[in-house]
C-alpha cells in the first residue's frame, strides 16, 4: 500500500515541515484507453504524491474498469491511488485510500472495510468544526475548499488560507487545499501550510497537456522551510 505521506516521518514537527505536494484528481469523465496515456504523461511531468479517481455519473462497473487500468500506473510511479466517494469499491480494487465527502459515509465504516494502513480523507469545506470532527473520527487528512472559484465543482464554501495555518498549529493531521488552484494563485495556500494541493483543471486542461500541468506547479510547491 502506497502511503499519502507528507514526509513528517517519526519526527513530526511543523518547523521541519516538508514541502507542499501535488494531489492530482481526475476529471469527472474520462475515456479509456486515452486517459491511461494522459495519466502516464501527468505522472511523468513531475512529483505527484497522490491521484484520486473522481468519476461522476458512471456505473460501478465503469469505476472498476477505470481503476483496473489506472491503479497499475500509479503503482509504477509510487503514487498513492485514492478512490472518491466509495469505500466499498476502494476496498474491492485494493486502493490506497478513499476520499469521503460529508455525505459519503462514516470514516469508521471505511476504516473497517479498508484497514489500518489505508488513507481516508474527509471534505471539511470551510469548517473548523468539521475538521476537528474528522480528526476525532480517524481521518488521515482533512480537505478544505474551494479556495477559488472553479467550474469543476461549484462550491458555496470559500475558506481563506488562514484556516490552513490554524489547522497546522492545532493538528498533526495533514491538510489538503482544493478548488480552483493554479500555479498563479497557489502561493498564499502553500505559505499558509497546506500539506497538499489538490487540482483538476490546472492539470487536465493545461493548454500544453497534463505533463506541463504538473510541471507548472514545481516552482510554487516550496521547499518545506516554514
Ligand atoms: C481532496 C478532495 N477534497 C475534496 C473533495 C470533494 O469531496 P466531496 O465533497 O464529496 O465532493 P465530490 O468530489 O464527491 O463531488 C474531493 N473529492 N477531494
Ligand atoms: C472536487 C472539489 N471539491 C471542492 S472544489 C473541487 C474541484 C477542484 O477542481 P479544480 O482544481 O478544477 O478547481
Ligand atoms: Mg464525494
Amino acid at each position: 500500500m502506497i502511503p499519502l505521506d507528507p514526509g513528517f516521518g517519526d519526527r513530526f514537527d511543523r518547523q521541519f515541515r516538508p514541502a507542499c505536494q501535488l494531489y492530482v484528481v481526475s476529471p469527472p469523465a474520462i475515456v479509456l484507453p486515452d486517459f491511461v496515456e494522459a495519466l502516464k504523461a501527468a505522472l511523468g511531468g513531475g512529483p505527484v504524491a497522490a491521484f484520486q479517481l473522481r468519476l461522476k455519473d458512471v456505473s460501478d462497473d465503469e469505476v472498476l474498469r477505470a481503476a483496473e487500468a489506472l491503479l497499475p500506473i500509479c503503482n509504477d510511479h509510487e503514487v498513492a491511488f485514492l478512490l472518491n466517494d466509495r469505500a466499498d469499491l476502494a476496498a474491492k480494487i485494493g486502493a490506497d485510500g478513499v476520499h469521503l465527502g460529508q455525505s459519503d459515509g462514516a470514516i469508521a465504516e471505511a476504516r473497517a472495510l479498508l484497514g489500518r494502513d489505508a488513507q481516508i480523507g474527509r471534505t471539511c469545506h470551510d469548517s473548523r468544526h468539521l475538521a476537528m470532527e474528522a480528526g476525532e473520527e480517524g481521518a488521515d487528512y482533512v480537505a478544505f475548499g474551494a479556495f477559488y472559484e472553479t467550474t469543476t465543482k461549484p462550491s458555496q464554501y470559500r475558506p481563506g488560507p488562514e484556516i490552513l495555518s490554524w489547522w497546522t498549529v492545532l493538528s498533526q493531521l495533514p491538510c489538503v487545499a482544493i478548488g480552483g488552484i493554479t500555479p498563479d494563485n497557489a502561493a498564499p495556500i502553500v505559505a499558509a501550510g497546506a500539506d497538499f494541493i489538490a487540482v483538476v483543471n490546472a492539470v487536465w486542461k493545461h493548454p500544453n497537456g497534463p505533463a506541463s500541468g504538473v510541471a507548472s506547479f514545481a516552482s510554487v510547491l516550496g521547499d518545506g522551510t516554514a
